[in-house]
């Protein structure tokens, strides 16, 4: 994608979020949501699936992206997602931004209702109102961008995620939110190898930052994972989880393709055994 201006596509993806937000607050007021999350199922216990033994899967509904532009209609976000499932993945993952990932609330619906394991929220979230709403929709997860959001924005949105039982996962793109995100006291750390900057990916981004990581955390790694090979291998560096998103959209075979990701961590743990 080459050397776009250093925040340019977080910063816009942020301001049309924003302008999105406010039209659904001014729908419905956050007192309202809040009963709504207050009415929901308990969560579910995510961290608790992440930390399983062998490699855990994230399995993404994502129709599109600022990276790759229109990447899978999905007509049936209930169905890809029951086929993660059944293939094995621990997380569904659902994009609910709008203008430049085709996402929605509703997905989020239909996923939830149609999963019995835990559903993140994956969005742009920069307000406590999105950790009502993500709870009100069934989500166990929310997705906290650390390079979005100041050191008092994270700690107050991953103590409003822990009251309300759900799991944060945290995520970070170099040393210095790394080490932000440590400070906070995330136990759920992502790793992404997409350049929020440049939008180019660098797998290496996983190794160079897990030493920095906890031991005690759980470790995922997120974004151009391509295949099962490239899951063994953030297996072999330690990642107790990987986010998939465009390679199981594109494939024909959501559940083979889960399940291949999946027995890659298997075969990667019986090798560390050896
Ligand atoms: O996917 C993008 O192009 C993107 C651009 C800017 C901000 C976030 C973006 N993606 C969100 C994600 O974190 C990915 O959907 C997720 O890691 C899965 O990535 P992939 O397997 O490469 O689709």
């Amino acid at each position: 994608m080459g050397d776009a201006t250093a925040g340019t596509v977080l910063d816009a993806i942020i301001a049309g979020v924003r302008e999105d937000l406010a039209v659904r607050e001014a729908a419905r007021p956050q007192g309202d949501v809040e009963r709504d999350a207050l009415a929901t199922p308990p969560a579910l216990d995510a961290e608790e699936a992440l930390r399983r033994p062998g490699l855990s899967l994230i399995a993404e509904v994502k129709r599109a992206s600022p990276s790759k532009g229109e990447l899978s209609d999905i007509p049936d976000p209930a169905a890809l997602a029951a086929a993660y499932q059944a293939g094995g993945a621990s997380v569904v993952s659902v994009l609910t931004e709008a203008r430049r990932f085709g996402g929605s609330l509703a997905d989020l619906d239909a996923v939830r209702a149609a999963v019995t394991i835990p559903v993140l929220r994956k969005d742009f979230v920069v307000t406590d109102y999105q950790v009502w709403e993500a709870r009100a929709h069934g989500a166990d997860v929310v997705l906290l961008i650390v390079a979005a959001l100041s050191d008092e924005q994270l700690t107050a949105l991953l103590s409003r995620v822990r009251e309300l039982g759900m799991t944060a996962l945290v995520e970070v793109h170099d040393e210095a939110e790394t080490q932000r995100a440590v400070d906070a006291g995330a136990s759920v750390i992502g790793v992404n190898a997409r350049n929020l900057k440049t939008l180019d990916i660098h797998p290496e981004t996983f190794s160079r930052l897990v030493p920095l990581i906890p031991p005690g955390c759980v470790t995922v790694a997120e974004s151009g994972i391509a295949d099962a090979a490239d899951a063994g291998a953030y297996a072999r560096q330690g990642a107790d989880a990987v986010l998939v998103g465009e390679a199981l959209v594109r494939t024909g075979d959501p559940r083979g393709g889960a399940a291949a990701m999946v027995a890659a961590g298997a075969i990667t743990d019986r090798e560390a055994q050896q």
